[in-house]
């Protein structure tokens, strides 16, 4: 896969002929410098960005070869993504903001109750329904933002750096909760990160370094 950005009259490259295989339940850490084109990556791994050239499989679908509708509705059944800040919207309550994804879904009121009840129990948040995303404590509004990735079962997982803006519990807290879905769920995790105790997390560590992967070296002891 190839993928550049027009700045100006310039081309930006980005990746070229990058190629990389991502294991179903694999838990993935990508690392590497600012604007080393690790965001990128995930968008494109959600088909909101398009790549120049090459093929990008996720599961059964072929990326490259579905038009923008079809990639929309693939997106909202297979893929969640959790941001670095939450992007919750403020004026809706809890269950309102978990349940946004479940509207393009045709299920009765009472089936959307349930579900949404039972993932904000799963990210440890029963009770909270009715709370404001304001009134609640970063580490708090980041499980919202997982439940709400989580409610459409999706088996994938794409994290823009989800423990960026956290203290260290409450950063441990999100990282126990997906390594749960990891290893509990078989979620196939993809994580974009600069926080090494994230990483640590990980079943394998990727380098960003000028446009290809490097894999972490196993320690060598001394
Ligand atoms: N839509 C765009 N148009 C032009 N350039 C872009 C666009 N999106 C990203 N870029 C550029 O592509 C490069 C890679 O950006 P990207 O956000 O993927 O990097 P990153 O590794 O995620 O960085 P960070 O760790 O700072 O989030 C950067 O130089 C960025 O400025």
């Amino acid at each position: 896969m190839s993928k550049s950005f027009k700045v100006g009259t310039d081309t930006l490259p980005i990746f070229t002929n990058l190629t990389l295989g991502i294991q179903k339940g694999e838990f993935l850490a990508l690392m590497g410098p600012s604007g080393s084109g690790k965001s990128t990556l995930l968008n494109i791994l959600a088909g909101i960005d398009k790549p120049d050239g090459g093929t990008v499989r996720v599961g059964d679908a072929n990326l490259d070869q579905m038009g923008e509708n079809a990639k929309t509705q693939w997106r909202a059944h297979h893929v969640g993504i959790i941001f670095q800040f939450y992007n919750l919207m403020p004026m809706l309550n809890v269950a309102d903001n978990v349940g946004l994804p479940l509207l393009l879904k045709p299920l009765s009121r009472k089936q959307r109750k349930d579900r949404i009840d039972r993932i904000l129990e799963l990210v440890g948040l029963t009770g909270r329904q009715t709370q404001l995303p304001s009134t609640m404590s970063g580490g708090q509004q980041q499980r919202v933002g997982i439940a709400r990735a989580l409610v459409t079962d999706p088996a994938v997982l794409l994290c823009d750096e989800p423990t960026g803006d956290l203290d260290r519990a409450s950063a441990d807290e999100v990282l126990r909760i997906l390594r749960f879905l990891n290893r509990d769920l078989n979620k196939t995790i993809i994580m974009v990160t600069h926080d090494p105790e994230a990483a640590a997390q990980a079943s394998r560590v990727l380098h960003l370094n000028k446009g290809s992967f490097v894999e972490q070296a196993e320690d060598v002891p001394a």
